[in-house]
């Protein structure tokens, strides 16, 4: 199995992937960690603070010390940004809108890339550039009735909701029974309280109740 079906396997198994940011490396190695240790195996961090590229790197070098850790980066609008983080050892690219340029280039790397799509438009082109998984953005905005609309025309297409999903029974389970892949996750998830006082264990075990929601509610 190739790479990119590799991180796609494992972020449908766990069914999330948690997407966070933060201009403190030590602070992001503490998520990462309590998320590897929760279980997730696919993570997102987002080019949103100034430093990003810099606690990128540390991240990434922390990252190999956990076996089957997938680390991609989040919000992505140029191949001048796509360059530079792949060269820094993303595994995966994911971005807020549809950027053909930016898709040609993973293409071209032959990696992994995740386009924000909103409209049923720009989902299709996203399949026509060979779109693997699309990620439905502001997903509370859309809704799961547009992940319904999108899978009744294009049912083999993969999904994942993310902006405003909650990590809440009701919730996911309006996500996953209108037939996502898995749900991308930020501040629902990682709450600013807890990421501030450093209440990492408190951390680990929402994600860990997270995740063990969703393989009940898939079950
Ligand atoms: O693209 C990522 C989103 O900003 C995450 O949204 P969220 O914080 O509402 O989960």
């Amino acid at each position: 199995m190739n790479q990119q079906k590799k991180i796609l396997q494992a972020m449908n198994e766990t069914g999330m992937i948690p997407v966070f940011n933060h201009s403190d490396i030590e602070v992001a190695k503490s998520v990462l960690k309590s998320a590897y240790e929760a279980g997730v195996r696919v993570f997102e961090f987002t080019n949103r603070e100034a430093n990003a590229f810099e606690v990128f790197k540390a991240l990434k070098i922390y990252s190999e010390s956990f076996e089957g850790l997938y680390l991609g980066i989040g919000t992505i609008f140029t191949v001048k940004d796509a360059q530079q983080f792949l060269f820094a050892g993303a595994d995966f690219i994911v971005s807020p809108a549809l950027i053909p340029e930016v898709i040609h280039y993973c293409n071209m790397k032959s990696v992994l890339w995740v386009p924000g799509c909103a409209t049923i438009s720009e989902v299709f082109q996203a399949k026509t550039f060979g779109a693997q998984l699309v990620k439905a953005f502001p997903g509370n905005l859309l809704g799961a009735g547009f992940v319904k609309a999108v899978k009744s025309v294009m049912p083999d297409l993969n999904i994942m909701p993310t902006g405003g999903v909650e990590p809440t029974s009701e919730n996911l389970s309006t996500w996953f029974d209108a037939g996502v892949f898995c749900v991308g996750m930020g501040s629902q998830l990682f709450e600013k309280q807890v990421i501030s006082s450093g209440q990492y264990q408190v951390l680990e075990e929402k994600i860990s109740a997270t995740l063990t929601l969703i393989q009940k509610i898939r079950s």
